[in-house]
């Protein structure tokens, strides 16, 4: 079993790809042996999250995932808890599996009531697993809105209750911990899930990985390796980064994505100003080079465009899509990407002339760009994300909660990292300047997209209790 944290690339599996390899494991395995051994793994963490949990209410639903719960009330209860189980199946409709653990539950002699037990002290949510269809009504609604009522600590077996295990959206049970079985599934790390899920751990239930022929359909991304800079290197080893923003009035948006590119790691940091008249020198941050947009050779820099740019990008939009040489689009420059077709043909032509492209939406800018709306963007994010980086031919990041990054026929990464500090005007720049500096310095699109979504969450994580994260110490910490 493991806490799963955003250390390591962890592979996702949606519920189509975990069936077939539940197929192909149950096929491999004597009867029953998955359930066991899912229930067992249930009641350890149960365990071990709880130790000195009594009353424990392990909520079954009619399908397998109640199956889970029932096996494990006989653990708990052999080893001295007082589960008080509620079962919401009909022995004419369950499967095989959660039948023949309900027979063996009432066999040794686990207490069974009606209705939830009038207290408890820590709860197992084995309602709806991978099988949940359509939003929960009546009793099941009643269970669940009873788990998040309660006070306690519950631990959702396979997926929170109610929770679609492939989009993460849905009214569902309010875990502090959920246990992933035989594979991770997707949603817990995109739209709701996380909010859902609690803490996650996964248990592939003895399974070697492998088993069967269901392939990942994404990747928790992970970390960039530790690099090391030669001695013998010197700021042009680094690339030039070039931001194109800040329209009357919106000179911060650029000036918050330059401090991010330099402190990213870039050799040089180009600012070009849409309104050239503000500003000449940026004195808390002289590093920064301040010059006309129009003046700089884009075919030599990376260049992040977008950033509090206004109407007023929309002009310079065709000279950077036609001449960066790798390019960021965040923010105005989706929106006025968006508005016209023409730009959208530039920018998907660069994927023939061999330019990176990375696009970083949030829902709303997301769905101007697919002419949805940001409720259909949401229903299924991977999806969403996938589509962008079709239509474009580039690689996108859908940000929100579980940021996604999917590029044209690459398995889409999950971000695992962040939390709702970053909520605040200016981190989006600072992103942008993030994607920038890593393409600066040679990184593909995918892995300098993924490796700073991955870092600008990481920083949030690490920001000290009670200190606001403002969008200027991002860039200089992240
Ligand atoms: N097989 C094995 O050995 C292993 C299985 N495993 C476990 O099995 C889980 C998958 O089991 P599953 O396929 O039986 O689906 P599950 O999530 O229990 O729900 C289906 C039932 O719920 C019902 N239902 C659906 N929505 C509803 C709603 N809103 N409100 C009310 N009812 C609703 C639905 O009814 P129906 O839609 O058919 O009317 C059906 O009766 C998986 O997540 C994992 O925990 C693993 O441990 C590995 C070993
Ligand atoms: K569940």
């Amino acid at each position: 079993m493991h806490p799963i944290r955003p250390d390591r690339r962890w592979p996702l599996h949606d519920i189509a790809t975990t069936r077939q390899i539940e197929q192909a494991a149950a096929a491999a395995l004597p009867p029953h042996t998955l359930m066991e051994r899912a229930g067992l793994a249930v009641a350890r963490l149960a365990l071990a999250l709880a130790p000195h949990a009594r009353r424990i209410w392990i909520a079954c639903g009619p399908g397998n995932n109640g199956g889970d719960g029932l096996e494990a009330a006989m653990h708990l209860q052999r080893w001295g808890k007082a589960p008080q189980l509620t079962w919401l199946g009909d022995e004419g409709k369950a499967p095989a599996d959660a039948l023949a653990s309900l027979q063996r539950a009432r066999q040794a002699g686990v207490a069974f009531g009606a209705a939830p037990p009038p207290d408890w002290d820590f709860a197992i949510d084995a309602l709806l697993g991978i099988g949940g269809a359509r939003s929960p009504q009546g009793r099941m609604a009643e269970w669940i809105a009873a788990l998040n009522s309660g006070g306690q600590s519950v631990l959702a077996v396979d997926v929170p209750s109610g929770l679609d295990a492939d989009t993460g959206n849905g009214a569902a049970v309010r875990a502090t911990h959920t246990l992933s079985l035989l594979t991770l599934k997707r949603g817990l790390f995109t739209a709701h899930g996380r909010d859902a899920a609690g803490a996650i751990w996964f248990d592939e239930l003895g399974l070697l990985p492998g088993t069967g022929d269901g392939a990942p359909t994404a990747w928790l991304s992970s970390p960039a390796a530790a690099s090391t800079r030669l001695h013998a290197s010197h700021k042009g080893s680094y690339g030039d980064v070039a931001v194109i923003g800040g329209a009357p009035g919106m000179a911060g948006a650029a000036l918050l994505a330059g401090s991010a590119a330099l402190h990213g790691g870039a050799g040089r940091v180009f600012v070009g100003l849409l309104d050239a008249d503000t500003l000449k020198v940026d004195s808390a941050q002289p590093e920064l080079m301040l010059r006309p947009w129009d003046s700089l050779d884009l075919g030599a820099m990376s260049v992040a465009c977008g950033c509090g740019g206004g109407e007023a990008v929309r002009a310079a939009l065709p000279k950077v899509l036609s001449t960066a040489r790798a390019l960021v689009l965040d923010a105005d420059a989706l929106n006025a990407v968006a508005a016209d077709p023409q730009l959208q043909l530039q920018l998907k032509a660069r994927a023939g002339r061999g330019r990176a492209t990375v696009i970083t939406p949030h829902p709303l800018e997301a769905a101007r760009l697919l002419g949805s709306s940001a409720a259909q963007v949401q229903a299924d994010r991977l999806a969403a994300a996938r589509e962008l980086a079709q239509r474009f031919s580039c690689v996108a990041v859908l940000k929100g909660s579980g940021s996604i990054t999917a590029g044209p026929g690459e398995v889409p990464l999950v971000n695992f990292t962040g939390n709702a500090r970053l909520a605040t005007a200016g981190t989006g720049d600072v992103l942008a300047g993030m994607v920038a500096a890593r393409l600066a310095q040679g990184r593909d699109a995918m892995r300098a997209a993924s490796e700073a979504v991955h870092a600008h969450g990481a920083c949030a994580d690490r920001w000290p209790d009670g200190e606001p994260l403002t969008a200027g110490e991002l860039a200089r910490r992240a």
